[in-house]
């Protein structure tokens, strides 16, 4: 678990997903969440360096003074929003944070729909990721954002922060990432035809979709 979490990190800081110091991860396997280190490079994780938490180190409302984190590894500031996620889907075992750059531009945007930022361009996009709400900027590590995100993450496994980047829960930490990825090529892909008369699929076109 721990070293497919290392991996994930380096696959998507050396594909540019995420830059510098930004970006976290989590899995949660039984009663325990496995999150990236604060102030960590996706890039150079060490499984023997990530934090872990437990239900009684009270990970659900993010504060990890009380009982955790067991290893001394100081976990993400946005600890508190994969909790919010994992609280709002219980099916989740893992979440995924970047700020990578197309969707970040994206969400940078004036006049996006709050309820859904980006439109169904690819059959990928409507399998993986479907709709996507447009959640009000708050700082990196504002706990304020956790409610916010709980109550959209109910419906939704992933979430756009603006002017902040993307974050995707899902079943195991592929499909979370496939989703965050998804995203990121489709931002890019909405970007590419700003001006350009487009046709996004049709609710006929997406319901004939394969998932
Ligand atoms: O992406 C980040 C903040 O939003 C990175 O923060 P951490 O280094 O605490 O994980
Ligand atoms: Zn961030």
């Amino acid at each position: 678990m721990r070293e497919a979490l290392v991996a994930t990190g380096r696959s998507l800081f050396e594909r540019g997903l995420t830059h510098g110091r930004t970006g976290n991860l989590s899995v949660r396997e039984g009663d325990s969440i496995w999150v990236t280190p604060t102030g960590a490079s996706l890039g150079t994780l060490d499984p023997d360096g990530l934090a872990r938490l437990d239900t009684s180190g009270r990970y659900h409302d993010g504060r990890h003074s009380s009982g955790g984190p067991i290893s001394p590894a100081v976990p993400t500031k946005e600890l508190f929003l994969h909790a919010a996620l994992y609280r709002a889907r219980p099916d989740a075992r893992a979440v995924v944070h970047l700020h990578s750059p197309y969707a970040t531009a994206v969400s940078c945007m004036d006049g996006l729909d709050p309820a859904d930022a980006l439109p169904p361009l690819t059959a990928y996009y409507a399998m993986r990721v479907g709709r996507l709400p447009l959640l009000p900027y708050h700082a990196p590590g504002d706990t304020a954002l956790g409610p916010v995100a709980e109550a959209a993450a109910a419906d939704h496994h992933a979430l756009l922060l603006a002017n902040h980047g993307p974050v995707a829960a899902g079943r195991d930490l592929a499909s979370a990432a496939d989703a965050i990825e998804e995203i990121e090529a489709t931002a890019r892909i909405f970007l590419l035809l700003q001006g350009v008369p487009n046709r996004p699929l049709t609710p006929e076109q997406i319901e004939r979709t394969r998932r």
